[in-house]
């Protein structure tokens, strides 16, 4: 049973702030994921928790317990780093025991542990083996063997399968969360991978210059973003640009009525919840390319006004370059500003339909 508490985090390098008040609770037996762009801060929070790194302002609690100060080694946390980091001349078992034996546990023991460890990720059998006979997928099961054994209250993951192919870290990711959801423990996950943080989290924080821009449900982060950065960022996003008049967009192509003052806004478009039909109507759009997936139509078209736009369709529809279409959409977020949150908007027919 572990609750992690982060109050008012906050790091500072000398140059300038790479975290910047950050407040989270996370859950007993829940996975957080932090999720952001390269330098978003997401390793400095979790090398805060596990101790790798002094704060510079604010507190972390661990089932209510101040460990701020603590040092890493007599923290609850265990840490799987980018880079699994193992010790080439030891075994597999060698690996998995080190920390137990530091801890000055019987023989039996240690054994036992290692065991279990070993088969939580799938190596049962494997001790005796040197890490250079093991991929690196195998590799990087034995990094997060290595921290289990530990039995940690919190695990910390940064970017865990960073280095491995796409199909590999699928199937990791999937065992990850099956331990993690056997074993009930506390996980702060960090990955740069929206699809990854979408498969794996119970939450996500999405995070953008040291700052949180929104903590919530992965379905709700990609229907509802509070921001116009959360909805660029995950999933693909069209962002036309609309004058608004007396709550009306000026634009034939998407008559989006939505409450926003008057002035410039964005109409935020995800690609799936566009239709496109074949039309020689002024004002339509040009397809620039498609793309067979297989499972969708990918479409690249351009608008009128020479706005690029994505739409996906269904396999079975077939479009060529050149080809005139109409898109039609089924709602869409209006924002105003970088920072404020959107509005939905209500799409009436277009007047060239
Ligand atoms: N030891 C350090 N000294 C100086 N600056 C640092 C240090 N560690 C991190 N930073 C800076 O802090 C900011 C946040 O870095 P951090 O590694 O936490 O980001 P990240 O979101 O994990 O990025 P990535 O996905 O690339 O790992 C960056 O601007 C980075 O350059």
């Amino acid at each position: 049973m572990a609750r992690l508490t982060i109050e008012a985090l906050a790091k500072s390098f000398g140059t300038g702030w790479a975290v910047r008040d950050v407040s989270l609770d996370v859950a007993d037996g829940e996975l957080v994921c932090l999720l952001g762009p390269s330098g978003s801060g997401k390793s400095t929070i979790l090398r805060m928790v596990g101790g790798f790194e002094r704060p510079s302002a604010g507190r972390i609690l661990i089932d209510g317990q101040d460990v701020t100060g603590v040092p890493p080694e007599r923290r609850p946390t265990g840490m799987v780093f980018q880079s699994h980091a193992l010790w080439t001349h030891m075994s597999l078992f060698e690996n998995v025991a080190f920390g137990l034996k530091l801890r000055r546990l019987p023989k039996p023991e240690i054994r036992r542990r290692v065991d279990v460890a070993l088969a939580l990720v799938g190596l049962a059998g494997f001790g005796g083996r040197r890490v250079w006979q093991l991929s690196g997928g195998q590799q990087q099961r034995v990094a997060i063997a290595r921290s289990l054994v530990l039995e940690p209250k919190i695990l910390l993951l940064d970017e865990p399968f960073a280095s491995l192919d796409q199909h590999l870290r699928e199937r990791l990711r999937e065992e990850v969360r099956d331990i993690q959801q056997r074993l009930g423990i506390t996980t702060l996950f960090v990955t740069h991978g929206q699809d990854e943080a979408l498969a794996l989290a119970d939450r996500i924080v999405v995070l953008e210059g040291g700052r949180v821009e929104q903590v919530d449900r992965p379905d709700r982060i990609y229907r509802q973003p509070a921001t116009r950065f959360v909805a660029g960022f995950i999933g693909q996003m069209n962002f036309v640009p609309a004058e608004f008049r007396n709550g009306r967009a000026e634009r034939p192509d998407f008559p989006v009525s939505a409450a926003v003052p008057d002035g410039p806004a964005s109409l935020a478009i995800r690609p799936e919840a566009v239709t496109l039909r074949r039309s020689d109507a002024p004002g339509h759009a040009r397809v620039h390319r498609a793309v067979d997936f297989g499972t969708h139509l990918a479409i690249d078209l351009e608008l009128a006004d020479g706005t690029r736009f994505k739409a996906t369709v269904p396999p079975g529809e077939r479009w060529a370059a050149g080809e005139a279409a109409l898109p039609a959409v089924a709602g869409c977020l209006v924002f105003r500003g970088e920072g404020d949150a959107p509005v939905p908007g209500i799409v009436a027919t277009p007047v060239h339909a």
